[in-house]
């Protein structure tokens, strides 16, 4: 089938023991990953609690003072973690388009939390300069972390699961993912795109053009429009907003493990039409990252005639991150 749009997933055969029926849904997913690189997934077996309370805490986050918010920022440029404010990133930027002006929008990030017994791998120089502390507003929003984290971990399950399913889809062990995410470095990302009282030029948006970086996103976003994807007609396609669902797509590894045979797609967010108090807009994001020293190369047997070259998760994911990062407002922020 030839998905133009984004489809809606019914996931709960993920779940189900008999392998036949998971193989199904792997092959459905396959299918929709290779024409559009996007679908809402829905039954997704994530506990609605938890996403509503990470929801509301996002939310009072984003409703503090922006000299507040700031006081959770990092303290040098390279510590990526905490807030960060309008305008310090510009996605258009990653896709090399040098006109892009940077996103209508604030966030807020994370990465694991490791406890202290871990284990040696993350004892080396690199691990130790990824794996660093988060920053949490403890005293202004007590709830907040522990809110986050238990949405983390639900993401965490939920991501294994779609790395199942797109094993299966692509004829090896189910379990082929498991040694390359077992250690992750996701960054989860909960961003306020903000009630737009002023006219921007119309180029600069919520989110400019781009691709996700990782090997897949799981998006929640509030029941709000903007987020469009484009099909490969060219054409600008709104994402299905459907309650309590997840919109989940792949990121540029996951094309470069399957030699181009899978689409990470290039979406945006745009601007909403009204400037109506109601206009303003929260996601929040868990940008699955595989372990940071996962080679990635093409899946054997699944190589095309362009061969994407030899990476790894954390060389891709830092020359992305340091295109998304020259801005000017960025540039404000410690060394
Ligand atoms: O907030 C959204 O709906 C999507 C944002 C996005 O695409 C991103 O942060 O990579
Ligand atoms: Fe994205």
């Amino acid at each position: 089938m030839d998905y133009l749009d984004v489809p809606v997933i019914d996931f709960s055969n993920a779940y189900s023991e008999k392998i036949n029926e998971r193989f199904k849904l792997a092959e459905e997913i396959g299918n929709v990953v290779t024409n559009i690189g996007f679908l809402v997934l829905s039954n997704h077996g994530v506990n609605l609690d938890v996403v509503k309370k990470a929801q509301q805490q996002v939310s009072a986050f984003f409703s503090l003072p922006t000299d507040k918010k700031k006081e959770f920022s990092p303290k040098s440029k390279s510590y990526y973690r905490g807030y960060f404010g309008m305008e310090t990133g510009n996605l258009g930027a990653t896709l090399g388009d040098k006109e892009a002006l940077p996103d209508l929008r604030e966030y807020f990030t994370l990465n694991r939390e490791l406890g202290p017994a871990c284990d040696d791998y993350y004892k080396t120089g690199l691990a130790q300069e990824i794996f660093i502390p988060n920053i949490w507003p403890d005293n202004t929003l007590p709830e907040f972390k522990i809110a986050l984290l238990e949405y983390y971990r639900e993401m965490e399950a939920l991501a294994e699961r779609i790395m199942r399913m797109f094993a299966l889809s692509l004829g090896v062990d189910e379990f082929w993912f498991s040694s390359k995410i077992d250690k992750h470095m996701t960054n989860l990302v909960a961003a306020n795109y903000p009630e737009q009282k002023n006219s921007y030029s119309p180029s600069q948006i919520r989110a400019g053009s781009h691709t996700d970086y990782g090997s897949l996103t799981i998006l929640k976003a509030e029941n709000k429009p903007g987020l469009q994807v484009k099909n490969k007609l060219g054409e600008w396609k709104d994402v299905p907003i459907v309650d309590n669902s997840f919109i989940v797509n792949l990121g540029d590894l996951m094309s470069y493990w399957t030699g181009g045979k899978w689409v990470s797609n290039i979406h945006r967010v745009i601007n909403p039409k009204t400037k109506d108090s109601n206009s303003d807009r929260q996601s929040i994001v868990f940008f699955h990252q595989p372990n940071f020293d996962a080679v990635i190369e093409t899946i054997p047997g699944l190589e095309k005639s362009s061969k994407y070259p030899t990476t790894t998760a954390y060389e891709h994911l830092m020359s992305k991150i340091n295109k998304m990062n020259k801005t000017s407002k960025f540039n404000e922020i410690g060394e």
